[in-house]
């Protein structure tokens, strides 16, 4: 009996369908799991065609309703049909002519290729008005909201400049045939892409090529060495079970499990189609399900990796794998920053787990688990929120010589990251060892009684502040020989304080599994940094990049890239202060997706920022894209609450979201307007960054003086750039920048 098996460029396309064309679609799919080969092919009403005039003999195309038509691979030999894409009718044919399928023999996967566009360019030179199809290359990726009929069709690379033949300046004149081959890039393939000059190009190229063989090819054109793509990029794809064979469709198709998935009955059917953000829970990149579901890491595991690489995915699916293998008793926590994005975890691992899985799961934010442990001593105990300006009246009482700033500072940064306890332990001369400001044995004594009478007002009054709730916790849990959990996932790990680690440490035993980080030192937004060694969470050959994005546009990430240019970022659990310290390289993540570039708008004053900005949603709204998948961020409380009074004063549907009090869905009916530290771990369709302002990003009031502290002044400014990096990199199709008067000095010239 025939199998289906589905491939996931149908997943967006069916987002376009309505319900009656979706049900008709069902019932098709129904037929190839239930006739006959040749019963298949020849009923009448799904009009099964092959395409003589078609690269690929295998590909036909099948009715759905008037306007759709599916593209499917139909086996020669073998069981397993393929459902390709779903197109309308006038562009499914023009589109499936051009297509071919092949089996990667070094992989084992099934890719897909445009095999007329590639022929062009090795048949001749053509000249640009010969060149493929001019279309421009975000047809891979970015979905119009309608059916785009021929643009669809048209999944061709943007000609920006033709490729010429081999010249000495190709791109990959340092790479042999040999090491090509062994790389799995095919004959056709190895001729190609000599004639490609720059990385431009390639990515230009990039909706033509079969899939894996251009992620080989983009990170042998970022510079990375050949053994290195054969471990990153090959390896996790090779089967286990040796080559697979040219003619061997079937088991090509089901070892591409990052692309395809083959279904068993209607309800796998409609799940897998039912929505494009659902993908992540069933197609991973082999590295991504290496590192979730591999079987066990013997101590702490840690996985970074620029904006929108899946860490958040690989976080999840590695919860459902530890779920699946828990020892009886055993429990796990799942954690991240804020109230919103806990609240999108808990939502998302329903969909990954049955509940009798999503039930072994604590998924709770860090300072709610501290709270909890602590309540379960002293019930009254409540978490504090004012402390920079309770530590701001302590420094006027004590009447110390310093900015009022500086005394949470010294609380934050160095006594309660360091987890100093005595005062003898503040004199160390390693104590403050990273500060910049020398303060004297006498200074000292004031700072830590100054520190101290705080703390204790504090404890006192039964609100603590994070800093102190953490420390309170970690003795509690300390103190308890059982460990409250079995494994401790976090993602957003590069925002956590010390004192946050250390509950988390002291949460779970040591050992195989303990603790699983995910995180990026490019979006730390607070002014923490830590050494992971330091806390006991050693991850030492335990470390993973992911370098592939989903989420967001090759135009809008190489732009955002140039906010943090020339800026060093250390590794997440890296001290920026260690001698040597490793840094994560800048660059080097690549997009699947393209489309326009970000819009960059610079304004007289406020007003005119604001009415441009209330035009841009109108247009957005009326090119189909719904109002929840809109977000517009500000730098400020009060520019947050101007933008959505003006934006509903101009009968926009637009709603203040604050992370720490409302759910992601419970404004999905509106704009979400929020601060840009609002929109951590989030992503929208599109997204406006408003007030990029020279007076508001940095924002110098909330940056140490560099003759305060010159250290802490350089980690403050980074924090602010940070900022306006994770804001721009939560879109996905459409980035809006703008500002009134002079423009940020963080934005890229
Ligand atoms: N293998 C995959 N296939 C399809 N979509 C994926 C895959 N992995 C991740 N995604 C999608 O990419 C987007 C970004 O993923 P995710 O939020 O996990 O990234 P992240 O690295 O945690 O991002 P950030 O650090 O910017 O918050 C999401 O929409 C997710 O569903």
């Amino acid at each position: 009996m025939p199998q289906l098996a589905i491939d996931s460029t149908c997943l967006p396309q069916y987002e376009k369908l309505d319900r009656p064309t979706r049900e008709r679609l069902l019932a098709v799919t129904r037929k190839f799991r239930e006739l006959p080969l040749h019963a298949l092919l020849s009923h009448p009403d799904l009009r099964i065609r092959s395409l003589p005039s078609g690269q690929d003999p295998r590909i036909r195309t099948f009715r759905i309703s008037d306007a759709w038509t599916g593209v499917m691979l139909a086996p020669e030999s073998g069981e397993t049909f393929l459902l390709v894409h779903l197109l309308p009718r006038d562009a499914a044919e023009e589109w499936a002519v051009d297509q071919r399928h092949d089996v990667n023999r070094v992989m084992g996967t099934l890719e897909r290729r445009d095999a007329t566009a590639l022929q062009a360019p090795l048949a001749a030179t053509p000249s640009a008005a010969e060149a493929p199809n001019p279309a421009p290359a975000a047809a891979r990726a970015t979905t119009p909201a309608e059916p785009a009929g021929a643009a669809e069709a048209a999944e061709r690379p943007a000609a920006v400049s033709p490729p010429t033949p081999a010249s000495p300046s190709s791109l990959f004149d340092h790479v042999t045939d040999r090491d090509l081959a062994r790389l799995g890039v095919d004959p056709e393939i190895r001729g190609f892409c000599r004639t490609l000059g720059s990385g431009d190009e390639l990515r230009n190229w990039a909706p033509a090529l079969p899939q894996d063989q251009y992620e080989v090819l983009a990170a042998l054109a970022e510079g990375h060495p050949v053994q290195r793509v054969l471990d990153e990029v090959v390896a996790p794809r090779r089967p286990a079970v040796g080559a697979v064979a040219a003619d061997d469709y079937d088991t090509a198709i089901r070892h591409t499990r990052e692309r395809v998935i083959v279904v068993n009955d209607d309800r796998e059917v409609e799940d897998v189609l039912a929505g494009e953000f659902n993908a992540w829970r069933v197609f991973l990149h082999p590295k991504q399900r290496a590192l979730a579901y591999r079987p066990r890491f013997n101590g702490p595991a840690k996985v970074s990796g620029g904006p929108g690489t899946g860490k958040t995915v690989v976080a999840l699916h590695r919860v459902k794998h530890l779920a699946e293998n828990l020892p009886l008793g055993g429990r796990i926590l799942l954690t991240s920053f804020t109230n919103a994005l806990v609240e999108s975890l808990r939502r998302n691992l329903a969909l990954l787990l049955p509940p009798e899985l999503v039930a072994d799961v604590d998924v709770l934010t860090t300072d709610k688990l501290a709270l909890d442990v602590v309540k379960e001593v002293h019930p009254d105990v409540r978490l504090r929120t004012d402390t920079r300006g309770f530590f701001a009246n302590h420094t006027r009482q004590h009447r110390l010589p310093w900015p009022v700033d500086f005394l949470f500072s010294e609380y934050r940064h160095v006594v309660m990251a360091q987890g100093i306890t005595t005062l003898e332990g503040y004199l160390d001369p390693d104590a403050r060892r990273g500060r910049s400001t020398p303060l004297s044995a006498a200074q000292r004594r004031d700072v830590w009684h100054a520190i101290s009478d705080a703390r204790a007002q504090m404890r006192a009054g039964r609100r603590l502040p994070a800093e102190d709730l953490h420390a309170a916790a970690t003795r509690i849990l300390d103190g308890h020989i059982e460990r409250r959990y079995t494994s401790v996932v976090v993602d957003e790990a590069q925002d956590l304080h010390p004192a946050q680690w250390r509950t988390l440490r002291a949460a779970v035993a040591h050992g195989p599994d303990d603790m699983f980080i995910a995180g990026d030192n490019r979006q730390r937004i607070y002014d923490n940094t830590v050494s992971f060694r330091q806390l006991g969470i050693e991850v030492v050959g335990r470390s993973y990049p992911l370098r592939v994005n989903y989420r967001t546009t090759g135009e809008i990430l190489s732009w955002a890239d140039g906010i943090m240019r020339g800026r060093p970022v250390t590794e997440l659990g890296e001290p920026a202060s260690a001698p040597g310290s490793a840094t994560e390289p800048p660059g080097g993540t690549r997009c699947i997706l393209s489309g326009p570039p970000p819009e960059l708008h610079g304004a007289d004053d406020e007003p005119d920022e604001l009415d441009a900005l209330a035009d841009r949603v109108r247009e957005w709204l009326a090119d189909g894209i719904a109002p929840g998948d809109i977000c517009v961020t500000a730098r400020t409380n009060r520019l947050r609450d101007s933008v959505a009074a003006h934006l509903r004063a101009r009968s926009l549907p637009a709603t203040v979201f604050n992370p720490r009090e409302h759910a992601v869905t419970d404004t999905t009916g509106a704009v979400r307007v929020t601060t840009m530290h609002g929109v951590k771990g989030l992503e929208f369709r599109a997204v406006a960054v408003t007030g990029v302002t020279a007076d508001a990003l940095p924002q110098m009031d909330h940056v140490t003086s560099a003759d305060l502290d010159e250290n802490q002044h350089r980690a403050d400014l980074d924090a602010q750039r940070s900022l306006l990096y994770v804001a721009c990199t939560r879109a996905r199709e459409h980035l809006y920048v703008s500002w009134h008067g002079r423009p940020s000095r963080f934005l890229p010239r």
